[in-house]
């Protein structure tokens, strides 16, 4: 194991079970619609949830991403820089945002409040995680891949300082290597 990881929380196995899942509840959920969702994920930690996702969504959907930031390090610097926005319009569609993790909630509370207001007709929001103890504003995913507890993790898309993002699993790195 990398000398910097205390734990692996969900192995590669849990997670790719578990995406399939979703990936056919969304199916399901979205198959009577009369148009399969967009899928806006956001950059960078989402890029291989979204990429486990799709291949059990079985619709005709799109992807497009957006780029926001708000971690430097561990900490959450509360204000949401926009890096890259939509190549596309969400004017009348039904989004789906895929997160990679819903921690404070402010990132996605953001950018649900941004996609509103450009006119997108629904937006509901899917999450490898979440870490509902740590949040501050009022926000819930409509569907949640793992409930994790209060521990910087890593893996599967999430980083530190940019790193650990290619780790195939989900695991909780050493205070001893950021603090
Ligand atoms: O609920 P919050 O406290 O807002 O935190 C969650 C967000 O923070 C991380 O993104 P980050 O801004 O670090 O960008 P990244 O995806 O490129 O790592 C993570 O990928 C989520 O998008
Ligand atoms: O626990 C986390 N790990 C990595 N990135 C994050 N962004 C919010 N929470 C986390
Ligand atoms: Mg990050």
């Amino acid at each position: 194991m990398h000398p910097c990881l205390e734990k692996i929380l969900l192995n590669e196995d849990e997670i790719v079970a578990r995406c399939k899942e979703l990936g056919q509840q969304l199916t399901e959920e979205y198959k009577h619609n009369e148009q399969p969702p967009l899928l806006v994920a956001l950059l960078k930690g989402s890029v291989p949830f979204l990429a486990e996702l799709i291949k059990h969504i079985d619709l005709d959907i799109q992807f497009d991403f957006m780029d926001v930031s708000s971690y430097e390090g561990t900490e959450s610097i509360g204000d949401i820089k926009i890096i890259k926005d939509l190549d596309c319009s969400v004017k009348n569609l039904d989004i789906l945002l895929v997160e990679d993790i819903v921690d404070t909630g402010r990132t996605l509370k953001t950018v649900k409040t941004m996609l509103k207001n450009k006119g997108a007709k629904t937006v509901r929001v899917v999450t490898l995680l979440d870490k509902p103890d740590r949040r501050v504003v009022d926000i819930e995913a409509d569907y949640t891949g793992f409930e994790i507890p209060n521990e910087f993790v890593v893996g599967f898309g999430l980083d530190f300082n940019q790193k650990y993002r290619n780790f195939p699993f989900v695991g909780v790195l050493k205070e001893e290597c950021y603090k």
